[in-house]
């Protein structure tokens, strides 16, 4: 067993946080052999909610959890951290889009990205699952120079997780036999869902292409694709509350692979700090298909592209050019 590694998860008192610290202090993320100490922030009113989490942490009775570091002092949370989950954030009601949040939420990851800046371990691996995720990670990462931007990324594994559910129920398969689709740009309405690369496992070293499983190409460019863009609000619509428990199994497989590696062939979508990489503007965190090794993500390259989705890829680009300009402008304000 090596030593405990500190994780600071923000938001903590929130309903993403209930499930994912629970799924951080069994050993989901980290493995069964990596002891944690949890750093849990979130804001004063809410200290009284956090120490009745921190009583059920206890409750557990998880043996790889070592410590519980309730705070809402940004120094003390992110101190010596390697991992961070930015979950904190105001969620968006019915009949918003996830860019209204920019205004109430922004500044809030300059803060955290000052603090990540001063106090976190200069690898830390930070996750933004706040909305809007994207936009948010840009904005921390611009605040802490002096951690490389590569350790900021932005949470489009939901919306991944959803597209492999989609297409798994429409063949008839277990969810595990889907591979190989992913989301491109923003986590927002015109994020794009690509099932052209995926596979669905037929057998044990034989897989197909999801339109071959499926057999309805026209779904798979359609129904598919506005399924998942809209899953979010869909969620907001029943639950009257935005999607808790599958987003933090998302923020859990996230940085499991960015920790722990990806199965050789096998691609994940992570938001991150874009090189220009299939035309997508640079200096936005844009969704891309990663593959992952040693800590380290790298885009897939080489895919080709269509103009179906060459075009929709540009719609979700210059989105978040517009996300970007108006979060400065409203730290600048
Ligand atoms: N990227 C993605 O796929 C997803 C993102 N989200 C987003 O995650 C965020 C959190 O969602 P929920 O947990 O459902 O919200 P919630 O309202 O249940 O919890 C948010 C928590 O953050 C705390 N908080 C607010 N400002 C903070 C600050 N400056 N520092 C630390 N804590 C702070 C609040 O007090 C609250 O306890 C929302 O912005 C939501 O839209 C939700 C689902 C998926
Ligand atoms: O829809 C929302 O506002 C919450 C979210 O990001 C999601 O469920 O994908």
């Amino acid at each position: 067993m090596s030593e405990p590694i500190r994780v600071v998860v923000t938001g903590a008192a929130g309903q993403i946080a209930y499930s994912l610290l629970y799924m951080i202090a069994k050993g989901d993320v980290f493995g069964p052999d990596q002891a944690v100490i949890l750093h849990l922030l979130d804001i004063p009113p809410m200290m009284e909610v956090l120490q009745g989490v921190v009583m059920e942490l206890a409750d557990c009775a998880l043996p790889l959890l070592r410590g519980v570091v309730p705070t809402a002092d940004p120094a003390e949370a992110f101190k010596d951290v390697s991992a961070a989950f930015l979950v904190g954030a105001m969620p968006r009601k019915q009949g918003m889009e996830r860019k209204d949040l920019l205004s109430a939420n922004v500044k809030i990851f300059k803060v955290q990205g000052e603090a990540l800046n001063e106090y976190a371990k200069k690898d830390v691996k930070v996750l933004v699952v706040g909305n809007p995720a994207n936009t948010n990670a840009l904005v921390c990462s611009k605040y802490a120079p002096s951690i490389p931007r590569e350790n900021f990324t932005a949470m489009t594994r939901l919306d991944q997780n959803r597209a492999q559910a989609q297409i798994a129920a429409k063949a008839g398969v277990p969810v595990n036999q889907v591979y190989n689709v992913f989301i491109w740009g923003n986590h927002s309405s015109t994020q794009v869902p690509d099932a052209s690369h995926a596979k669905v496992i037929t057998g044990p070293n034989t897989a197909i292409s999801a339109a071959d499983a499926v057999k309805n190409e026209a779904w798979l460019l359609a129904e598919f694709i506005a399924t998942v863009q809209k899953r979010g609000a869909a969620v907001i619509a029943a639950r009257k509350m935005s999607s808790a428990m599958s987003a933090a199994k998302a923020a859990a497989d996230h940085m499991r692979d960015w920790f722990r590696g990806t199965e050789p062939g096998k691609y994940v979508s992570m938001g991150v700090v874009s090189d220009g990489s299939y035309g997508a503007p640079k200096d936005v965190v844009f969704s891309f298909p990663v593959e992952i090794k040693n800590g380290k993500w790298s885009i897939v390259q080489g895919l080709p592209i269509n103009d179906f989705y060459q075009q929709l890829l540009t719609a979700t680009g210059k989105e978040l050019e517009e996300e970007k300009a108006e979060a400065f402008s409203v730290i600048n304000s």
